[in-house]
């Protein structure tokens, strides 16, 4: 029987990141990029709700365009918890997604971070947050950010985490029309993969200088037109980005209004959206409250 457990499921926030810079400075033996990177969390994501069944079984209730159930993170991270804390109970997961899938905002890994850290409240596995971010890390190099819930500074594939406190921003985040492939442009030949490694040091001395730039701009700009048109657009208004390997760019803003006035002027002919800048998830705001 398929009974549920908890009556009314409450929303489970999976913010979205920006990769403020992101260089290259090698490669390891499998081919995989060394990388050093800023995740800047937002206050902005989608949100999942969890209603527990006590079949045993994991059933994704929403449909995700393009993504069968079984490759979908949110199950994938269920049934890997599931496996690790030896539970006997499932769960209906409903995701109501706001991300842009392919678009570097860490959507899926985000989504994939909420369900072990509220699955493991919910059910009471209780693995705590370095166990979370190692089972985060079989699913992809950006689940353990979101597991830890704090903006960092970031090296290795992305796994060697440390917390930062960065400026409060406001972003602007255009959403060009186009899904950029991770791995196509990782094996781009154009890419640039010999950055001299920079400390954090040097980062927090300037964290916003232009000499911090994104090494997949290039590849991704003579790919994707769409998104060189989104960063030229922006980059009319103030200096922009792209987040990790796109689709899509962002600038920074000081205000709230100074970010709403450059997107008012782009709102007519771009998908995007403004957002805050955290240095704390608002999963771990749930958490610290709630639980
Ligand atoms: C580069 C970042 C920065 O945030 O880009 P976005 O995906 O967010 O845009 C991420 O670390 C991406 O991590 P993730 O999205 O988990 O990458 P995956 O799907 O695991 O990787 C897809 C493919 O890209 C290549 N890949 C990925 C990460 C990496 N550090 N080096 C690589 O060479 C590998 O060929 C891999 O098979
Ligand atoms: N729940 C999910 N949400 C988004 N993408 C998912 C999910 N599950 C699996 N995926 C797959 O992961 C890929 C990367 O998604 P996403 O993390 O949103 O983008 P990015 O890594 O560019 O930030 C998608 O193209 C999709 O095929």
């Amino acid at each position: 029987m398929d009974s549920v457990l908890t009556a009314a499921p409450r929303w489970w926030p999976a913010p979205a990141k920006l990769n403020r810079f992101l260089h290259i400075t090698g490669r390891r033996d499998d081919g995989y990029h060394l990388l050093q990177t800023v995740f800047q969390l937002l206050d902005y994501g989608d949100r999942l709700a969890f209603s527990l069944r006590d079949d045993g079984a994991i059933h994704r209730v929403t449909a995700l365009a393009g993504v069968p159930a079984e490759q979908d993170l949110v199950v994938r991270a269920a049934r890997l918890l599931q496996e690790a804390g030896g539970v006997e109970i499932g769960t209906d997961i409903r995701v109501d997604k706001r991300l842009p899938m392919g678009g570097g905002l860490g959507g899926g890994s985000s989504n994939a971070a909420t369900t072990l850290v509220a699955l493991d409240h919910l059910w009471n596995t209780r693995l705590g947050v370095d166990t979370l971010a190692e089972l985060g890390m079989q699913l992809g190099a950006d689940v353990p950010v979101f597991v830890r819930g704090h903006s960092a500074w970031a090296e290795g594939v992305g796994e060697q985490l440390q917390p930062l406190d960065l400026p409060n921003r406001w972003y602007l985040v255009l959403i060009p029309p186009v899904t950029v492939s991770t791995a196509a442009v990782f094996s781009d030949s154009h890419l640039r993969r010999d950055c001299p490694p920079i400390t954090i040091r040097d980062f927090l001395a300037a964290p916003e200088s232009p000499q911090w730039g994104n090494v997949c701009e290039a590849p991704v700009r003579a790919r994707y037109p769409e998104v060189a048109a989104a960063l030229d657009a922006l980059n009319a208004l103030a200096p922009a980005r792209l987040t990790g390997t796109g689709a899509c760019v962002f600038a920074a803003f000081e205000t709230e209004s100074a970010a709403n006035a450059a997107w008012q002027q782009l709102a007519e002919d771009w998908q995007g959206f403004v957002a805050r800048g955290v240095n704390e998830s608002p999963l771990n705001t749930v958490l610290s409250t709630e639980f």
